[in-house]
């Protein structure tokens, strides 16, 4: 007789970054996007998605603006005070802080809180697109501009060293899903918490390959001020 596993799917925000590069008066995750705080959407997203079982929120220890933003009456909704120094700690904080409620086989889908446009149909697609595979998946987009990679030491310069072939590059979204004990292990043996700046990197990193699953440009991360804009014009439109 063949048992099949039962998936569960969980989901896991890291919102306890600065936001130093969109240079507010605050972190961006609580900006106003789209008539909410940004982070609120994927939140919404990821309670609206069938899906997924439950959400957990990662923010700094002493952040006091989440429980305006998510109020307690959101069941389905946990904040993790277990933000760390960066993406990645914030990520393992959270993943440790779950140890004992998810089993090894539960699928984690790491996103950031500061993709707003994350929708419940980009939740199913990943999920339908990694399917069983125990590399796991990550929404992306397949590059379609050149790329150029600037000279050493000329950062910002418009010094071009070299053109880097594009073909066969992808730029990576979130979420990132796999497995709560992959992830686990993937972040807990990562070499350094910088140089680790997704998730699936951590993953590939112990041999496995995640499947690049076709996001969409509404999926993009709020980094910079003219990125906000942006996200608006897509969450008007809940379609895209
Ligand atoms: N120590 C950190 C750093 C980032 N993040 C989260 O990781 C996501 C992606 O990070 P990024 O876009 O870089 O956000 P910030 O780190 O806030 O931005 P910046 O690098 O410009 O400071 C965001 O939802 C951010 O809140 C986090 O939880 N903990
Ligand atoms: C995880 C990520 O969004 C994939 O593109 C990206 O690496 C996050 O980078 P950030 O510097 O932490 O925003």
């Amino acid at each position: 007789m063949t048992t099949t596993i039962q998936r569960r799917y969980f989901a896991l925000l890291p919102a306890a970054g600065v936001g130093a590069r969109m240079a507010a008066n605050g972190p961006k995750q609580y900006l106003t996007v789209g008539g909410q705080p940004m982070l609120r959407h994927a939140v919404d997203a990821f309670c609206a998605s069938p899906l997924v079982a439950h959400t957990y929120v990662v923010v700094s220890p002493d952040d006091g603006v989440i429980d305006s933003v998510l109020p307690p009456s959101l069941d389905s909704v946990t904040v993790l005070r277990v933000g760390g120094a960066t993406r990645m700690d914030s990520v393992l904080n959270g993943l440790r802080a779950l140890d004992g409620q998810l089993t090894a086989d539960d699928m984690v889908m790491v996103h950031d809180a500061a993709r707003p446009g994350l929708t419940p149909a980009l939740i199913a697609r990943l999920v339908d697109g990694v399917g069983d595979d125990p590399a796991g998946g990550l929404l992306a987009l397949p590059v379609v501009d050149t790329m150029k990679r600037s000279a050493p030491g000329a950062e910002g310069s418009s010094v071009s060293a070299a053109t880097v072939p594009r073909n066969g590059l992808w730029s990576a979204q979130t979420p990132q899903m796999f497995s709560y004990a992959l992830l686990l292990r993937a972040l807990g043996s990562a070499p350094d918490a910088n140089a680790i700046t997704d998730d699936a990197s951590a993953v590939e990193m112990l041999g496995y390959a995640p499947r690049l699953i076709e996001g969409h440009p509404r999926n993009l991360k709020v980094t910079l001020p003219a990125d906000i804009r942006i996200a608006e014009m897509y969450l008007a439109n809940k379609e895209d």
